[in-house]
C-alpha cells in the first residue's frame, strides 16, 4: 500500500497536469505520445526502484502502478470537475453526457444520422447547444456570418489536422498559408476557364442522356447515376481521363475507397481519437492506396497536354512545374463530386415531388435549347430565376454538407447577436437544420423557389442560407458546380419526361440516408422516358 502523502501527491501532479498541460491550447495532433510518455516514465520509475533503491521486482511494480492510478485519477477527477461545473460553456444547455465529452453524442451517431439528430437536439434545447465539453452547435439566424462570414475572428478547428501533416487547400487553418494556396486554385475556376471546362464535361452529359434513353422509363436508381456521372466529369477534369462509371454504372474501386475513407466521419470523433486510429497499423491503408491511385493518374496526366485545359493545367501553371499534393486532388475528387452529385439526385427527387415546378422549368428552359446537339451552355440559362431557386431550394433542404463545418472562436471570444460565445470554442452551425428552421423561414418545410427571387418575404435572414459557404474559406468550386447543375437539370427536363419509378415514394430518399461529413441519399428510382416533342 503507498503512503498517503506519496498518493496525494501523485494525485496532486495529475490535477496540475490537468489544469496547467491539457486544459490549455491543443493537444489533438500527437496523442499517441500521451500513452508512450506515461508508460516510458512507469518504466523509468520501476527501473530506479529495482536498481537504486534495491526493491524487489514486484514491490517496484506495485507501487510505479498505484502511483500511475493516483496520477491518472487526479487527471481526470479534475478534468471532469471542471467540465462538469467550472467550463465557461456550462450556461450552454445540451445532454449531460456532452459536458464531458463529445464521445457522448458519437454513440449516438452510430446510425449515420447526425444531421437528423442536430435537429432534434435544437428542438429540444434552442439555438446554442453544448454538443461537446467544447463544442457548440449555433442555429441562431445571425451565426453563420457571425462564424464564418468574411470578416469573422473565427479559425478553422482542429478536424481539419486530421490527415495532418498531408494538406489541401481545405484543410489549410494557417489563414495567411490558406489565402496563398488559395490564389493558386482561383485561377483554375475563373471564366476563362469554366469555358473550357464545360466543353470537356459535355461528352459526360451526352452519356448520362444517351444511358437514361436506353432505359426507355424503366426505373433507374438516380443516385448512382448521378455518382457516375460527376466522378466521370472530375476524374476528367482532375486526371484528363475518367473513371468510366458512366459506362459501367458501378463505383471505381478506387471511388469505393474513398467512400469507405469517409465512413468514419459519420460519427463525429474528437480529432485526436481520429489520429489515433490512424497509429493502428493498416487503418488507413486503403486511404493510401488511394492516394497512390491519385498520384499515378496525375503522374500520367503530366505527361499529356491536353486539347482543351482542364483543372490540372490551370493548376499547374502557377506551381511552376511542381505537382498539386495528392491530398488536393483528393479534394478535388472526393469531397467536391459528391456535392455535385447529391445536389442533382435533390433536385430530381424535388422535381418528381412536384410535378407543376418540373413543368414550370420546362417551359423556361425550352427557348434556349436551340443547338442541334440538344445541349445548351449554362451562361444562356443562368439567368432564368425559378431555375436558380429550385437549384437553391434543393440545397436548402437538402445540403450536401449539412452539419459540421467546423471553426474555432478567436480567444477573446465572439458576440453572436447579443450571446457571448467563450474564446477557443469549437462552433458550427449545421445548414441542414438552419434549412428548416422557421426563424429564418416563412414555411420551411416547404418547397418554394419564388423565396429566391420574387418572394423574399418568405427568406427572413437570407445570410443562413450558406450552402457552399461564404467569405475566405468559401467553396471555390461554386460556379462549376451551378453551371453544371443547371445544364444538366436542363437537358434532362427538356429530354424527358420524368416521374418517381412504380414502387418509388420518395421517403427512403431522405429515410434511408446517411450523412459522413458529406451528405448521401438513399436510393431513388425515377422513370425517365424520351419526350416525343421537344
Ligand atoms: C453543389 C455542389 C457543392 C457544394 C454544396 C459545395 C460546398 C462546399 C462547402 C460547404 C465548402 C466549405 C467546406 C469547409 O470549409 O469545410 C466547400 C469547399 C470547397 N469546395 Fe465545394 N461544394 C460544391 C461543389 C464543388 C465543386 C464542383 C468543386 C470543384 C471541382 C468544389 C471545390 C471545393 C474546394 C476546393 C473547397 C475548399 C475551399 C477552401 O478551403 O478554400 N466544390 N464546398
Amino acid at each position: 500500500m503507498l503512503p498517503a502523502t506519496e498518493s496525494t501527491l501523485a494525485f496532486g501532479v495529475g490535477v496540475v497536469t490537468h489544469l496547467l498541460y491539457f486544459n490549455r491550447g491543443e493537444h489533438h495532433l500527437h496523442p499517441q505520445h500521451y500513452p508512450l510518455a506515461f508508460a516510458l516514465a512507469s518504466i523509468a520509475a520501476t527501473g530506479l526502484l529495482l536498481f537504486r533503491h534495491g526493491l524487489e521486482l514486484s514491490q517496484a511494480v506495485r507501487i510505479v502502478g498505484s502511483l500511475g492510478f493516483y496520477f491518472v485519477a487526479g487527471l481526470y477527477s479534475s478534468l471532469l470537475v471542471y467540465r462538469q461545473f467550472l467550463h465557461p460553456l456550462n450556461k450552454f444547455p445540451g445532454p449531460l453526457g456532452s459536458r464531458i465529452s463529445g464521445l457522448f453524442l458519437s454513440v449516438g451517431f452510430r446510425n449515420a444520422d447526425s444531421a437528423v439528430q442536430y435537429r432534434r437536439l435544437h428542438e429540444k434545447y434552442g439555438d446554442f447547444v453544448r454538443v461537446g465539453s467544447s463544442d457548440l452547435s449555433i442555429i441562431h439566424p445571425k451565426g453563420v456570418t457571425a462564424i464564418y462570414g468574411a470578416g469573422s475572428p473565427c479559425i478553422k478547428g482542429d478536424a481539419y489536422d486530421a490527415t495532418e501533416p498531408l494538406r489541401s487547400l481545405h484543410s489549410f487553418r494557417d489563414r495567411q498559408a490558406h489565402d496563398n494556396r488559395r490564389r493558386v486554385w482561383s485561377s483554375a475556376f475563373g471564366d476563362s476557364a469554366l469555358r473550357g471546362y464545360e466543353k470537356r464535361i459535355r461528352r459526360y452529359r451526352d452519356e448520362l442522356i444517351a444511358a437514361f434513353a436506353e432505359t426507355k422509363g424503366k426505373p433507374i436508381n438516380v443516385t448512382q447515376w448521378f455518382n457516375n456521372y460527376s466522378f466521370d466529369v472530375v476524374g476528367d477534369l482532375a486526371f484528363g481521363q475518367s473513371f468510366d462509371m458512366l459506362e459501367n454504372n458501378s463505383n471505381h474501386w478506387a471511388v469505393q475507397l474513398l467512400a469507405e475513407g469517409f465512413a468514419p466521419l459519420a460519427y463525429s470523433l474528437p480529432t485526436w481519437l481520429f489520429r489515433l486510429a490512424q497509429c493502428i497499423p493498416g487503418a488507413t491503408k486503403d486511404w493510401f492506396r488511394f492516394l497512390d491511385f491519385c498520384r499515378g493518374r496525375m503522374l500520367h496526366r503530366i505527361q499529356t497536354k491536353p486539347e482543351i485545359p482542364d483543372i490540372t493545367s490551370t493548376l499547374l501553371r502557377p506551381l511552376a512545374g511542381k505537382q498539386p499534393s495528392p491530398e488536393d486532388l483528393n479534394l478535388l475528387v472526393g469531397e467536391s463530386q459528391d456535392t455535385t452529385a447529391t445536389t442533382l439526385s435533390s433536385i430530381i427527387y424535388q422535381l418528381c415531388s412536384h410535378p407543376e415546378q418540373l413543368e414550370q422549368i420546362r417551359q423556361l428552359v425550352a427557348p434556349f435549347m436551340t443547338d442541334p446537339s440538344g445541349d445548351v451552355p449554362s451562361e444562356k440559362i443562368a439567368h432564368i430565376d425559378h431555375l436558380n431557386g429550385v437549384i437553391y431550394e434543393a440545397l436548402r433542404l437538402h445540403p450536401p454538407v449539412p452539419a459540421i463545418i467546423l471553426r474555432k472562436t478567436p480567444p477573446e471570444g465572439l458576440m453572436i447577436d447579443d450571446v457571448f460565445v467563450p474564446g477557443n470554442t469549437s462552433v458550427f452551425c449545421p445548414q441542414y437544420v438552419l434549412g428548416r428552421s422557421s426563424a429564418i423561414y416563412e414555411n420551411p418545410e416547404e418547397f418554394i423557389p419564388e423565396r429566391w427571387y420574387s418572394r423574399a418575404e418568405l427568406v427572413k435572414e437570407k445570410s443562413a442560407f450558406a450552402p457552399f459557404l461564404y467569405g475566405a474559406y468559401g467553396c471555390i468550386g461554386r460556379p462549376l458546380a451551378m453551371m453544371n447543375l443547371r445544364s444538366t437539370v436542363a437537358r434532362l427536363v427538356t429530354t424527358f419526361d420524368i416521374s418517381f419509378g412504380e414502387s418509388e415514394d420518395g421517403s427512403g430518399f431522405e429515410g434511408k440516408s446517411t450523412n459522413h461529413f458529406l451528405w448521401c441519399p438513399g436510393d431513388l428510382n425515377v422513370s425517365f422516358t424520351k419526350r416525343e416533342v421537344q
